[in-house]
């Protein structure tokens, strides 16, 4: 008999069917291999084509974090551009550095041209999800100093309404002694928060700024930016995840090889 099986690949579900328990891993080895390659590779072209399209050099980039941004840094170093980069975590301080490029910060460079970030759900008026990689304090902080917000993603990511494809919800950084009353919050506003734990760790997980993670997940969200609102009011609350009206353009790439564009 067929079952239908569900394999975690980070962040994403993958089906698959299966006969027997003998060739579950052969076949979950083979489907996690292909749609990884097919997500690199998607993530690879809304990157470069997102600093193909928007940076040259001069310009004060706020570099976002996470695993697309990965080919935005490779495609500025690729193209010898000489732009000042400002980041939005440890992980991009990482890259910046290893990749040569000129590293600053929001003391010496308080405006910004532009921030190129990831997201892990864009909906049809570029409102983002953010913070799947705990990012989201930082990332909103230099994204509210730079003139436009470019999102790359690949097409997992693109969504109508929120909860279409991100399933994990809004992630919600909180200081730490406060995450309880925080949680007793968030469940009497019909919202699931779940305290992120670390994966080579014990206990939760611990952002850049030594705060704690709340996922909240969500049935359905009818208004984004008062949900937002309500959220950022809680006492404890350090930022939400929720980032709306602050994109202007979302590249996302394609299985085809192709990328969509998203502007408003
Ligand atoms: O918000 C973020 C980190 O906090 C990332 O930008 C977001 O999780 C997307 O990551 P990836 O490019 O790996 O899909």
């Amino acid at each position: 008999m067929f079952k239908l099986g569900v394999v975690h690949l980070g962040l994403r579900n993958l089906n698959f069917t299966t006969k027997t328990a003998t060739n579950v891993k052969c076949y979950t080895v083979s489907s996690v291999k292909m749609d990884k390659e097919i997500l690199e590779k998607a993530k690879k072209l809304a990157g470069y084509k997102a600093v193909d399209d928007n940076l040259k050099s001069g310009l004060r980039v706020g570099i976002g974090s996470g695993s697309t941004i990965k080919y935005v840094v490779d495609r500025i170093k690729e193209l010898g551009l000489d732009v000042i980069c400002v980041p939005t975590s440890f992980q991009s301080t990482q890259l910046i550095v290893n990749a040569g490029l000129t590293l600053s910060d929001l003391s010496r460079t308080p405006e910004l041209d532009i921030t190129i970030d990831g997201a892990d759900e864009v909906d049809s008026q570029l409102n983002c999800i953010k913070g799947g990689g705990a990012c989201q304090l930082q990332e909103k902080i230099v994204a509210a100093a730079s003139k436009r917000l470019v999102i790359v993603a690949d097409f997992t990511k693109d969504s109508q309404a929120f909860g279409q494809q991100w399933k994990r919800g809004i992630p919600i950084e909180v200081v730490p002694m406060a995450y309880v009353p925080v949680m007793n919050k968030l469940s009497s506003m019909s919202l699931k928060p779940v305290l992120r734990m670390a994966v080579n760790k014990a206990g939760p997980v611990v952002s850049d700024n030594a705060n704690f993670i709340i996922d909240a997940q969500f049935e359905s969200i009818s208004n984004v930016a008062e949900l937002a609102t309500k959220i950022k009011m809680i006492p404890g609350v350090v930022e939400t995840g929720l980032f709306v009206n602050m994109a202007s353009r979302a590249y996302f790439g394609q299985q085809d090889g192709t990328v969509k564009e998203r502007t408003i």
